[in-house]
């Protein structure tokens, strides 16, 4: 069996007012594709950017490979994130200025990777992604399903320990959506990376090994949701 890689321990987080988390708990095992799925306002976004060293939460605590990221610096949190991660997002991830190619090979840049090695690498991904040919294009050349394609290889460029992806085919159409999925994930599994996912979509998250349910602020695995109360799963 796996270890985990990234924990969540009671965490709670408010905005103002708003609790978004309560009392969260949540282990990811190293290599596990985990769907996270609720109702909207119910706190996925929030978890998904705790767990990823976005936001600090208010008190629990967050351990991504056994450091506990939440009483980490800001400097070395993003380090992690540089170096350890890699980010979808639904909407307008690329640097509209940049061809393809070079928004691939940012995250190397970042880190001081050579402009060759950077290259190649780029090079690489985005032909495992079906992208050859488009790499002298800018963003707002590329269909949405290119375009998020494009962000996929830029995520998983770096080769992360974890690639977070929150709603990746939220904007597309159903095709689309599956085709950028499919290519997510095989390219995630080729490469033992572990991916977090938060999705409204029941079909997405049946691509997942395991699914969890948050609502109001806190998680419970669907399988137990499932047995425990069927028929009350909020947006499934
Ligand atoms: N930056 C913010 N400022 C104020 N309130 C926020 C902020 N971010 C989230 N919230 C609130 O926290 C709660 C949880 O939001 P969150 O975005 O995590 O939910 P979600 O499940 O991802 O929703 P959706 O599916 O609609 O994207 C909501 O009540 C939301 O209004």
């Amino acid at each position: 069996m796996s270890a985990a890689i990234l924990a969540a321990h009671a965490v709670t987080k408010s905005f103002g007012s708003t609790p978004a988390l309560r009392d969260a708990n949540l282990t990811v095992t190293a290599g596990e594709v985990l769907a996270i799925m609720g109702p909207s306002g119910s706190g996925k976004s929030t978890l998904l950017h705790c767990l990823a060293g976005i936001l600090r939460p208010d008190s629990g605590q967050i351990v991504f490979d056994g450091h506990p990221l939440n009483t980490m610096s800001e400097n070395n949190r993003s380090l992690i994130r540089r170096d350890r991660f890699g980010f979808v997002f639904q909407f307008g991830q690329l640097v509209p200025e940049l061809p393809v190619l070079e928004n691939v090979m940012l995250p190397l840049l970042l880190r001081h990777t050579s402009r060759r090695v950077a290259r190649d690498a780029a090079t690489a991904v985005l032909d495992r992604l079906d992208l050859h040919g488009l790499h002298r294009r800018r963003p707002g050349e590329l269909s949405g399903g290119q375009a998020q394609r494009v962000a996929v290889a830029r995520a998983l460029v770096n080769r992360p320990t974890v690639v977070f992806a929150d709603e990746p085919t939220g904007s597309l159409d159903s095709l689309a959506g599956e085709n950028v999925m499919d290519l997510l994930l095989a390219t995630a599994r080729e490469q033992n990376a572990t991916v977090v996912l938060v999705t409204h979509d029941a079909r997405v998250a049946a691509c997942a090994d395991r699914e969890v349910l948050v609502r109001d602020g806190e998680v419970t695995d669907y399988a137990t949701v499932e047995t425990n109360k069927p028929g009350d799963l909020g947006t499934r």
